[in-house]
């Protein structure tokens, strides 16, 4: 840190944390920010951030300019850090659904909480002219985050889901003209997704949603992004890469069963052509950058509640120091989400699904200061506007997939959201 900028410069920033009360993590989404970005690992570590002071559009090499000219005066605290969400395809036009939530990017934030270990942290970070108010302003922010009020604990207003049957069919007729075109050469894969609609009988809190689904599914890396009165928030199972020194850890996840059948998966030939398809691309899209590939290995399984997938586990050593979001870029999309040959793929599910697929299966990022870095894939979530919840969520086709079963499995992908949901709402 503290790289690059001379001290006159007007783009340098300064940085300072002080620690807090701990507090729920969902509650910091009622706060309005331009964006708020949240991101919630399974460990009970949670990065939310307020407001921007530097944001970027995520490109490979963004990562030097997020940094450069910030002096930090709290090296005890945890590292200053970026959140961040980028598109599926930074080539789709966004529809009126994803309208404001859109672009995304990588956000160095004006507020952010960090919690781990059961401490909690407020860290300010302004244009480095302001630096004489920083105290007073860390003191006065924390002031205001601790007479928040419990939003994340209304309740959530009830809800339907309306004009399935329509999509139903035209996603079981897309599965088909897919096989067909697998059958005829096209290509190898594609992950065919859609949406389910939801109404809410009131609008929703951002916070009270979120903390459902932080209850439901706390194995997972829960995350948001809310901006203009709109939320993509959800719970993934899927990392996209981790970092730490020149450790990097990457995954394959692809195949899929009810949790209670989840020991079927070793067995359907199907599920593991799936399954094996991503586990090549992942191994080939890091094979420049690490000093040597792991050998292969058996997938295992990973038990999300209610959902079971296969999973290989892929770590290796990177020969050079790490770029987190050239290798973001070079890992996304994988096949778990779009297909092989990824540019068929692309063009195929551009065409079959007909509604822009915005943020869903983009990367989610978290970034520090430290080097240290974890992507996720944006799945398994819902986009909040107003009363209105639309629910994406995909398969992956291959020869051999039967359009009601893709279709039965977005709806299990779907009701791992709706059952957080509905747990809380029945309660
Ligand atoms: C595309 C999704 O899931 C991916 C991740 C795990 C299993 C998947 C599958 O079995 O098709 C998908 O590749 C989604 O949740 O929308």
């Amino acid at each position: 840190m503290n790289l690059a900028l001379p001290p006159g410069h007007p783009l340098r920033l300064c940085s300072a944390a002080l620690e807090i009360a701990p507090l729920p993590p969902e509650r910091l989404l009622a706060v309005q920010g331009e964006p708020t970005a949240a991101f919630m690992a399974p460990n009970g570590e949670s990065w939310v951030g307020i407001g921007a002071v530097r944001w970027l559009t995520g490109r490979p090499g963004d990562g030097h300019a997020l940094w450069a000219g910030v002096a930090d005066v709290s090296p005890d605290a945890p590292p200053p850090t970026a959140l961040g969400v980028l598109p599926f395809s930074p080539h789709e036009a966004p529809d009126e659904l994803w309208a404001g939530l859109l672009p995304g990017g990588v956000v160095l934030p004006e507020r952010l909480v960090v919690q781990r270990g059961g401490r909690a942290w407020l860290r300010l970070t302004l244009p480095a002219a302001e630096a004489d108010t920083l105290r007073s302003r860390l003191a006065s922010v924390a002031r205001e985050l601790a007479a928040l009020p419990p939003t994340e604990s209304q309740a959530l207003p009830d809800f339907e889901e309306f004009d399935d049957a329509e999509t139903a069919a035209r996603y079981t007729a897309a599965v088909g003209d897919a096989v067909a075109r697998i059958r005829a050469g096209e290509l190898v894969k594609v992950v065919l997704a859609r949406r389910a609609r939801i109404a809410f009988g009131a609008v929703p809190s951002a916070a009270a949603v979120m903390r459902r689904l932080s209850a439901h599914q706390s194995g997972a890396v829960r995350y948001a992004w809310c901006r203009g009165g709109k939320a993509w928030l959800g719970a993934t199972p899927e990392t996209l890469l981790r970092l730490d020194g020149r450790t990097l850890r990457t995954e394959a996840l692809a195949g899929t069963r009810p949790e209670s059948r989840a020991e079927e998966l070793y067995a359907d030939a199907k599920e593991r052509h799936e399954h094996a398809v991503v586990v090549d691309a992942v191994r080939a899209a890091i094979a420049p950058w690490v000093q040597a590939l792991p050998p292969t290995r058996a997938p295992g399984l990973r038990r999300t509640r209610g959902l079971a997938h296969l999973h290989t586990p892929i770590e290796a050593t990177l020969s050079a120091a790490p770029d987190a979001l050239a290798l973001v870029h070079a890992l996304h999309p994988t096949p778990a989400v779009c297909g092989l040959p990824a540019d068929r793929a692309a063009t195929l599910l551009a065409a079959l699904e007909g509604e822009a697929r915005g943020l869903y299966a983009g990367p989610v990022l978290r970034l520090s200061a430290d080097g240290t870095a974890h992507a996720v894939v944006g799945l398994r979530g819902a986009l909040l506007a107003g009363r209105l919840a639309v629910l994406p969520a995909g398969a992956g086709i291959v020869d051999g997939s039967d359009g009601e079963r893709e279709l039965a499995e977005t709806r299990a992908k779907q009701g791992s959201v709706l059952d957080a949901w509905r747990a809380f709402v029945a309660a």
